[in-house]
């Protein structure tokens, strides 16, 4: 499912958050936001999913302005995996997963055998099957973080956004995650911190800084020694990995003697 942004700015309290952005998400395509702290990926992506209200530009999610499609079609077709939007009240974690059906049901529609089959098994993908009983506030942050990927795959949507995904996971469940999320088969537009996980798994990347994006192109085009200076006012050492044929960064602390 695509989804194209022309000229999206969001001020908040006449202060400019983010300015003028425009990308493009094709179907199948895995898209990476990367950027400092404060630089706006997770604005960008509340605009994606309609938690604010863009003051100017189109958001077209198949072809269709956003503002203009119901919220029941949208989350039939977008889900969220975001640890700011977990809910207040305490769920177990299979209601956690079930809410994913929300959008595919009726008003009042009780969920049906297949839901709960559904929800089993995208709780058995993150490894969490064991846990569905549990109540989600007593998880830990990457426990959570892997039952918001269940819901999500749950949803059964075309368009995931993950805002810092693998934030709170330990490394072989940061892999599981953008493995599992990869092979699905749906468009992925996703804030990441770490640059080599976004070098390994995304096709597209957009930089961004203090509210633009300041650079957009595969990993290769984009994760360069200069960019990384500019951006992230770090030193770097960049190959190209031999096995996975993508940039590959090494940090280089000037702290370090
Ligand atoms: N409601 C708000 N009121 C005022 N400023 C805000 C508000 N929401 C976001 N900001 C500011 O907008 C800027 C962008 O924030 P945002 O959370 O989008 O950045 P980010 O790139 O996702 O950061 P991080 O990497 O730290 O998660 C920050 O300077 C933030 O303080």
């Amino acid at each position: 499912m695509n989804l194209k942004l022309e000229n999206v700015s969001f001020s908040f309290m006449q202060t400019p958050i983010i300015q003028d952005i425009s990308l493009h998400v094709s179907a199948g395509q895995f898209v990476g936001i990367i950027g400092p702290n404060g630089s706006g990926k997770s604005t960008l992506l509340k605009t994606i999913y309609r938690v604010l209200k863009p003051n100017s530009g189109s958001i077209q999610l198949a072809d269709q302005d956003i503002e203009a499609l119901s919220s029941r079609y949208v989350f039939q077709h977008m889900a969220i995996v975001s640890q700011e939007a977990t809910e207040a009240f305490d769920f177990s974690v299979q209601e956690m997963v079930l809410m994913g059906r929300t959008p595919h049901k009726r008003l009042f529609e009780s969920d049906t055998i297949d839901d709960y089959v559904i929800v089993q098994q995208a709780l058995a993908r993150v490894n969490m099957e064991a846990f569905a009983k549990r109540s989600f506030m007593s998880l830990s942050g990457g426990e959570k973080q892997r039952v918001l990927i269940a819901r999500a795959l749950a949803q059964q949507a075309e368009l995931i956004i993950l805002d810092e995904p693998t934030n709170h996971l330990d490394i072989r469940y940061q892999f599981q995650l953008l493995n599992l999320v990869k092979n699905l088969d749906v468009s992925v537009i996703a804030a990441l911190h770490d640059l080599n996980l976004a070098s390994i798994y995304t096709d597209y990347l957009y930089v961004m800084q203090s509210g633009q994006i300041v650079r957009s192109g595969t990993p290769k085009e984009v994760l360069t020694v200069d960019l990384l200076r500019e951006v992230f006012g770090v030193e770097t050492e960049i190959v190209i990995h031999a096995k996975t044929g993508k940039p590959h960064i090494t940090f280089i602390s000037d702290q370090v003697s």
